[in-house]
Parts: structure tokens; C-alpha cells; sequence
């Protein structure tokens, strides 16, 4: 069995790889770092560090790698071969990867007529079904009918906590031990292989949005939050009170949201939430705030972790959810010079003011009750400095 995955970083060996490994596949990771990609081919294994007391520490065997920029060719012959397809390289870089992609998939209709099914392991909702749209723009009409009989793109919701590392190893990777991967049954083909930690799901949504709208909005908030007041790690976050106070508003916020749109158990949710609050704290692991901050202008997205439960929360109560628009607020004066969407977002906000930078990246009208609300919170936080 034969596993293509596409970005070797945190998540693809730490996560997705590593369960594809330990489910007997033979993986070839498609990277662009060429640092990477050489280490891998020389070692060919790894190590998977479980950050608990247990100290647990998973070799991960099997694995070699492809530089997508430099051996094209290797990457579409094994695309011909693979059993499955996944991704972990950021929804930014999904249509990067879509014309390799299309071309892989184009090239295996006339060389192995097994279907495949491809599953984009990204922090968004329909993650595969956007990679799917991008590959289908790179083909003809009638490539499209063989396109859909032959491949399935199977949307998903993910879940572990893998921090940026720092091991004199550099495939080397600590990982928190709790891990999720929830897949959407609906659009399989063919026989999908057994994947060790997978759980199949009819109808995704209620996982996914309870996933993106609690634990990454949650740790969003803690990020920008902890920005703000010049902290470095999300445990450091956690542990202010005003931060752990203003996660929790806005995850109950998020909160009542998932649980009268899908019926969640109140008390389940809550449980869920503290889960996810120990995991922040989670004394073994140091994620940097700046990583769980990056790609703001992403994060600002309508249907992304803040403005969208935000919004949703809005239609069905009618209030204002101040503990979800202070993480906004928060988020709007993120400036950290090393990430290209924070100099973006500050260089809108100088230009065409808050208004216009909602306006711009969350498609929020100016006159939206949500946009007077988060003005103040940004003007009472920079007060505050
Ligand atoms: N780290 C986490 O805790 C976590 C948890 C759940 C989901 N995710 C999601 O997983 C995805 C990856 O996150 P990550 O933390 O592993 O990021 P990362 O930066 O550690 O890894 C991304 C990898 O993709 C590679 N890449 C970039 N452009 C590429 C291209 N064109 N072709 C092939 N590879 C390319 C990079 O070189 C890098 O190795 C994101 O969507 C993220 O939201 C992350
Ligand atoms: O990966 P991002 O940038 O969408 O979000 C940053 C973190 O919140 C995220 O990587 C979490 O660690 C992860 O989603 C936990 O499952």
C-alpha cells in the first residue's frame, strides 16, 4: 500500500504520516524543503516524541520523500500508483499543489484504473472540496466525468496539537498524545484502505464546525490575546487569568452556537470545551503563540474560527458575542514583522481603517452590528498598552 502525502512538516509527520505508517502504507512524503526531503530519503525513518509523562516515542519507518519543485515526474508516477492521497501544507498552499495534482491523476487514468480517494487534512471547512475545484480547473470537459468516477475528495476535520520544533533531529517531532481525524463518508471510492485513528462520519459539518469552532478559535483567541501582552507561548496565555476568562466567554459563545444548531449535549460540550482548555495547558508541550497567530488575514476569513461563529452566533441570539469580537480586536492589531499577513493586515487597517480591513478580509458591511462592537474593543485594547 502506497501512501502519497503532500507537506512533511508538523502535522504531516507527526499526524497524518505517522498513522499512514503505522497502518502498514509505505509513504513518500511531497515537500518542497529541500532540507527536509534529503534527511528523509537518507534516514528514511523518524521519531514521534508523545508529550505526557509517558515520555512515549514512536519510530516511524517506511517513509522516503520528493521535492514537488524538482522531480515532478517522481511525484506523478507515484500520484499513478498511490492508494491514497492526503495533505497537510495550509489551505493557502492547496491550489499550489492542484496542478501536480491534476496532472498525477490525469496521467493514472491510463495507467491504473483503481480509484483513489484524496483527503486535504487542512484547518478549514470542505478543505478537499476546494483542493477538488482547484484540480478540476486544470482539466478538460471530458476529463471531468472520468474525473469524478475515478476520485473521491473526501473532506475531513483534524485534530492534535503539533507545536513548531526544535530538535537537534530535524524530522524529529513532539506531538500531544490526543489526536482526531474525522472522515467524511459520502464521497468515497472504491475500497478506501483501513487507516489506523480514522473515523467515518455521513455527515461531517457538526465535527468540523465543533473542531475549527472550539479549538481553534479558542486558541486563536489565547494567541492574539497573549500577543497583545507580549507573551510567548500559549501555556503563558492559559495561565492570565483575563485570557483564560475572555477563551472561555468566547467558547461559550461558539458553545451555544454548536449546541442549538446541531443539538450537541450541553454538558458534553462543556466537558469538550475543559478538554480542550487542559490541552492548551498541556505542560509537556511549548507552542508559540506566534505559530498558532500565523496567516491572520486567513483567520479574519467569513468562514473561518472567529468571524464565523461571530456571525452565526448574531442571527440565532441577536446579541453581540463580546468575548468572540475581543479576540477579533485582539487579532486586528496582531503586527509581527516575521509574518507576511500580519505587515498586510496592519497595512490595510492604515489605509482604509478597521472598517475597511472587516470589510476587505471578512466580507462584514460596515453597518453590521459586529463591526461598531469590535471598533471599540480595538481602541479599548490599544488604550490599554
Ligand atoms: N500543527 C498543528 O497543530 C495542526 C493541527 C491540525 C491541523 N493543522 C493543519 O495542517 C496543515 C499543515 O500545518 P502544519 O502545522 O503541519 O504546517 P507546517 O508549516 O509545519 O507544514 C507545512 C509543510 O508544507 C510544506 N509545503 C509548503 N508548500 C508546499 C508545496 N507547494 N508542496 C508541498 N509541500 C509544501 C512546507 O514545506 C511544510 O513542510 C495546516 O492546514 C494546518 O492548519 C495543523
Ligand atoms: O494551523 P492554523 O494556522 O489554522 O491554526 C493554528 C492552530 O490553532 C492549529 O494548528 C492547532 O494547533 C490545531 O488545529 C489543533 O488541532
Amino acid at each position: 500500500m502506497l501512501a502519497v502525502h503532500f507537506g512533511a512538516g508538523n502535522i504531516g509527520r507527526g499526524f497524518i504520516g505517522s498513522l499512514l505508517a503505522q497502518s502498514g502504507f509505505e509513504v513518500v512524503f511531497v515537500d518542497i524543503n529541500d532540507e527536509l526531503v534529503r534527511i528523509l530519503n537518507e534516514k528514511k525513518e523518524y521519531r514521534v516524541l508523545i508529550a505526557d509523562k509517558s515520555g512515549t516515542e514512536q519510530v516511524i519507518r517506511n517513509v522516503s520523500a520528493v521535492n514537488s519543485q524538482k522531480e515532478c515526474d517522481k511525484v506523478i508516477h507515484y500520484l499513478t500508483k498511490a492508494d491514497l492521497v492526503t495533505t497537510a501544507v495550509g489551505p493557502n498552499i492547496l491550489p499550489a499543489i492542484s496542478t501536480i495534482l491534476a496532472e498525477g491523476l490525469r496521467q493514472r487514468l491510463s495507467a491504473n484504473p483503481k480509484p483513489l480517494n484524496i483527503i486535504a487534512c487542512e484547518n478549514m471547512i470542505g478543505g478537499s472540496t476546494f483542493l477538488k475545484e482547484k484540480v478540476f480547473e486544470k482539466i478538460s470537459e471530458e476529463e471531468t466525468s472520468l474525473f469524478e468516477r475515478n476520485y473521491g475528495f473526501l473532506n475531513c476535520a483534524v485534530d492534535r496539537i503539533v507545536p513548531n520544533q526544535k530538535h537537534r533531529d530535524p524530522l524529529t517531532v513532539v506531538v500531544e498524545p490526543f489526536f482526531e481525524w474525522i472522515v467524511e463518508q459520502k464521497n468515497v471510492v472504491g475500497d478506501m484502505p483501513q487507516v489506523k485513528g480514522i473515523q467515518f462520519v455521513h455527515d461531517l459539518m457538526p465535527y468540523v464546525e465543533r473542531k475549527l469552532l472550539t479549538v481553534n478559535t479558542g486558541h486563536a483567541i489565547s494567541a492574539y490575546l497573549g500577543y497583545d501582552k507580549q507573551l510567548k507561548t500559549i501555556k503563558e496565555a492559559m495561565d492570565d487569568e483575563e485570557i483564560r476568562s475572555d477563551v472561555q466567554k468566547a467558547l461559550s459563545e461558539s458553545g451555544a452556537v454548536l449546541v442549538k444548531k446541531y443539538g450537541w449535549n450541553e454538558n458534553e460540550h462543556k466537558a469538550y470545551i475543559e478538554k480542550i482548555i487542559q490541552r492548551f495547558t498541556n505542560p509537556s508541550i511549548s507552542d508559540e503563540i506566534v505559530r498558532v497567530a500565523r496567516s491572520p488575514i486567513r483567520k479574519l476569513g467569513a468562514h473561518d474560527r472567529l468571524i464565523n461563529p461571530a456571525k452565526q452566533y448574531y442571527s440565532l441570539f441577536g446579541e453581540v458575542p463580546v468575548g468572540l469580537t475581543k479576540g477579533i480586536a485582539a487579532l486586528l492589531l496582531f503586527d509581527y514583522q516575521e509574518d507576511p499577513e500580519a505587515i498586510e493586515l496592519q497595512e490595510t487597517i492604515k489605509k482604509a481603517g478597521i472598517e475597511g480591513a472587516l470589510l476587505q478580509y471578512s466580507q462584514l458591511e460596515t453597518d453590521h452590528p459586529l463591526v461598531s462592537v469590535i471598533h471599540q474593543q480595538v481602541e479599548w485594547l490599544r488604550d490599554r498598552e
